[in-house]
């Protein structure tokens, strides 16, 4: 099976890397043509994933159109607030029955649309060709081809079935999932949690703290859910919880860095100059809080991250805020 996927990061290479083991021949598209020779010259991509040889089916490009010729499989692995940019260039290139995978755990500024949203209006395709895949998937840990489960969301169970089969390797294991609602969801949520639990790593706070952060955060995760028509179960699955503990516990995780460094008392210039790859979080939890609040479902976890990170208030300031609130059933 011929596949592109359009975007060299850590997990765009890394996915690549899955499915050139899988046996499929991949085209994969770099911004930067030096990232595309260099993975030509010496199979590496220095600047993402410097110590993973990549397979020799994976076949890197700075031509974008080159990378989508006769693609039956088109990945997206952009950063979630350029994708409608970078599609609308390429979307008159996309073979008419492509299935179109989105990687990008966000949600758009301004529209407050999920990914696979974007991609239907942008490519101008039927919701039943996008799949979505997510699951607690750290790219440096799977480009190391440690184990790890993922989730493949389609309302179309046979074009799940198809990018499942596509990426199925000895370390590497795709359950299918048709709620595509609540497995982006829960990509996109967790890493505005794994910004507080970055805050609150860094402020030397223990575990009782952060398994709170993660329960609760994983609470208001679900009710937005349940406000988009989400399965609740799926924030109990490898896409909810799975990929929300993953992030937080893990020290590669940008998010939960980015985190640290708020907590450390960085403003959010400064953790951004500190930062070279893309922390989702920080703009996502802008559109999640304008989501949350267009439907009327409370998430304070959010809410805190998003005044920490874009409006100045302190971490401890943000932490009082959290544990004032009314007192309520769980
Ligand atoms: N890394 C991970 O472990 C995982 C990431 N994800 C999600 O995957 C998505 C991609 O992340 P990831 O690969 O990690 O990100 P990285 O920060 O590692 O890489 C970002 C990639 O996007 C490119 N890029 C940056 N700006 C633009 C632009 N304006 N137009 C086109 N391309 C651009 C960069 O190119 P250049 O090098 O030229 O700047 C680079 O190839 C995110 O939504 C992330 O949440 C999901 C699961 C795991
Ligand atoms: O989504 C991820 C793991 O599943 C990666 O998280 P970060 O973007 O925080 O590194």
């Amino acid at each position: 099976m011929r596949t592109a996927v359009l975007g060299a990061g850590s997990w765009g290479t890394a996915f690549a890397k899955i499915l050139a083991d899988a046996g499929g021949d991949v085209a994969l598209w770099a911004r930067r043509p030096a990232i595309a020779e260099a993975i030509r010259s010496t199979g590496y991509n220095p600047d993402y994933l410097p110590e993973c040889r990549l397979p020799e089916r994976i076949a890197a490009t700075a031509d974008p159109f080159e990378a989508l010729e006769k693609a039956e499989i088109v990945v997206l692995a952009v950063p979630s607030q350029t994708l409608r940019r970078n599609l609308a260039e390429w979307a008159g290139h996309i073979h008419p029955d492509a299935t179109l995978v989105s990687l990008m755990k966000g949600i758009e500024l301004g529209t407050t649309k999920r990914m696979s949203e974007v991609i239907v209006e942008t490519a101008g395709v039927a919701a039943d060709r996008v799949a979505v895949v997510s699951g607690p998937n750290l790219a440096p840990e799977i480009a190391l081809s440690q184990p790890a489960a993922t989730v493949v969301a389609c309302t179309d169970i046979a074009r799940a079935t198809l990018v499942q089969k596509a990426i199925t390797t000895p370390y590497f294991r795709p359950y299918t999932n048709d709620d595509v609602v609540g497995c982006e969801l829960g990509g996109a949520v967790k890493n505005v949690i794994a910004l507080a639990y970055g805050i609150a790593t860094a402020m030397g706070l223990g575990d009782n703290t952060k398994a709170s952060l993660i329960t609760r955060g994983l609470a208001e995760t679900t009710r937005l859910g349940v406000a988009l028509d989400a399965d609740p179960l799926t924030f109990a699955g490898l896409a909810g919880l799975g990929d929300l503990v993953g992030t937080c516990m893990s020290p590669l995780s940008r998010n939960r860095t980015f985190g640290e460094h708020l907590g450390r008392g960085l403003s959010l210039e400064q953790a951004q100059a500190a930062t070279r790859y893309t922390a989702e979080g920080v703009k996502s939890c802008l559109a999640i809080r304008d989501l949350a609040r267009s439907l009327r479902v409370e998430m304070p976890i959010t809410e805190q991250v998003e005044r920490v990170c874009h409006e100045g208030v302190a971490p401890k300031i943000a932490l009082a805020a959290l544990m004032s609130r009314e007192t309520k059933p769980e």
